[in-house]
């Protein structure tokens, strides 16, 4: 199924032969296990969290705190973590089901250009960065853009897609050229889908949020002060998005999710910021996620379930989580608008 890639250069019958090089686009996301067992996911979990870019304490520490801790008792943990948001239709992760759609939807919109094929690849899990790339080569593609799906830039996101990438190039005698799609945290173009998204979806709903929460992935604190712009690319976002809805700081918050170990992570918390909302009587609160291209068990179990539970448990009615831009149609003008404007001067 992820091996045969459509013949762009296929011609209508009696035309001459055309001599071109393709172009692949390949978008790349974070990356999904392939079941929610204890072995399926401990193999995704060890790949995504024995990567330096991730994580960054020293190897002499952190690798028996990995192996004999962490690699324990979390594979069980997530497991129903995914389990509990898995796409059981197609015995996948939403991750994976919603990156393929929008690869899918994306191909079309380059229809016009026979040179033009589009695929996708997951940086930890399948399919992976190098055999996807491996696949555009051995389909003519001699140029290829990368497009790690990641709006504002982390080294532990869109660098270590790049890292992977380049690392596959190092063992190829025969290189096609490569390009990367760099963050788009302040690109009008996100930004309006971002608002008309929000938008659309705060209509649907049956009550009327007193805040919005703009809730991004988080980061170790001690990245920022290493020189990640990540903070500040969030922040970007959710000054512009504010702007284009005209909106105040106290109706769209910032805050960041998905701490991971004892650390200090970018502040302020998520789920502290939801229990102290609910606390201090918010009663109706919406929480949309805008540094997740697709919507993932981070959106969909830790902001949905999780944040939902505590937002009720603390006092808190009415709660909802909406949806990422996804393969929506202002998702994929989106997608194609960052192709198009990386892919200029190629085509
Ligand atoms: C432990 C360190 C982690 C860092 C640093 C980190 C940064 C980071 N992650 C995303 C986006 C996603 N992360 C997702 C899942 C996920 N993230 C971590 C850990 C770190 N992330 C773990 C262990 C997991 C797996 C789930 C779990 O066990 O909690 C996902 C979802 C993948 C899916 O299949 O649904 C996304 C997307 C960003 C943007 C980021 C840095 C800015
Ligand atoms: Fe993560
Ligand atoms: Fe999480």
């Amino acid at each position: 199924m992820m091996d045969a890639l459509p013949d762009a250069t296929a011609l209508p019958p009696g035309h001459p032969p055309v001599n071109f090089g393709r172009i692949g686009v390949l978008m790349v996301n974070l990356g999904t296990p392939d079941a929610t067992d204890y072995w399926s996911m401990r193999r995704y979990l060890k790949e995504f969290l024995s990567d330096r870019r991730v994580i960054e304490v020293p190897r002499a520490i952190w690798w028996p705190l990995l192996n004999l801790v962490i690699l324990t008792t979390r594979p069980k943990r997530s497991g129903h973590a995914y389990a509990s948001i898995w796409n059981k239709e197609r015995n996948e992760s939403p991750l994976r089901t919603i990156t393929r759609a929008q690869a899918e939807k994306l191909a079309p919109r380059f229809a016009g250009d026979r040179r033009i094929v589009v695929d996708w690849a997951m940086r930890y899990g399948t399919p992976s960065i190098p055999e996807r790339l491996e696949a555009l080569q051995k389909a003519g593609c001699e140029r290829i853009l990368l497009m790690p799906l990641y709006p504002q830039y982390a080294a532990s996101t869109t660098a270590t897609v790049n890292d992977k990438a380049f690392d596959a190039l190092k063992a190829m005698r025969w290189q096609p050229a490569l390009r990367t799609l760099p963050p788009y945290h302040d690109d009008p173009v996100y930004i309006d889908a971002l608002a008309t998204s929000i938008t659309q979806s705060l209509e649907k709903l049956d009550f009327e949020p007193e805040i919005v929460l703009a809730s991004f992935h988080g980061l170790p604190k001690e990245y920022l002060d290493k020189g990640d712009p990540y903070h500040c690319h969030c922040h970007k976002t959710a000054r512009l998005l504010r702007k284009r809805l005209g909106w105040s700081e106290d109706r769209l918050k910032l805050t960041f999710q998905s701490r991971f170990g004892r650390a200090e992570w970018l502040q302020p918390y998520t789920d502290e910021t939801v229990e102290g909302l609910a606390k201090s009587g918010v009663k109706r609160l919406a929480v949309v996620s805008p540094g997740f291209a697709a919507d993932c068990v981070e959106t969909l179990e830790e902001i949905a379930m999780q944040n939902g539970e505590i937002f009720r448990e603390h006092g808190g009615e009415h709660f909802a989580a909406l949806p990422c831009l996804n393969d929506s149609p202002e998702g994929m003008a989106l997608l194609e608008h960052l192709a198009r404007r990386e892919l200029m001067g190629w085509v």
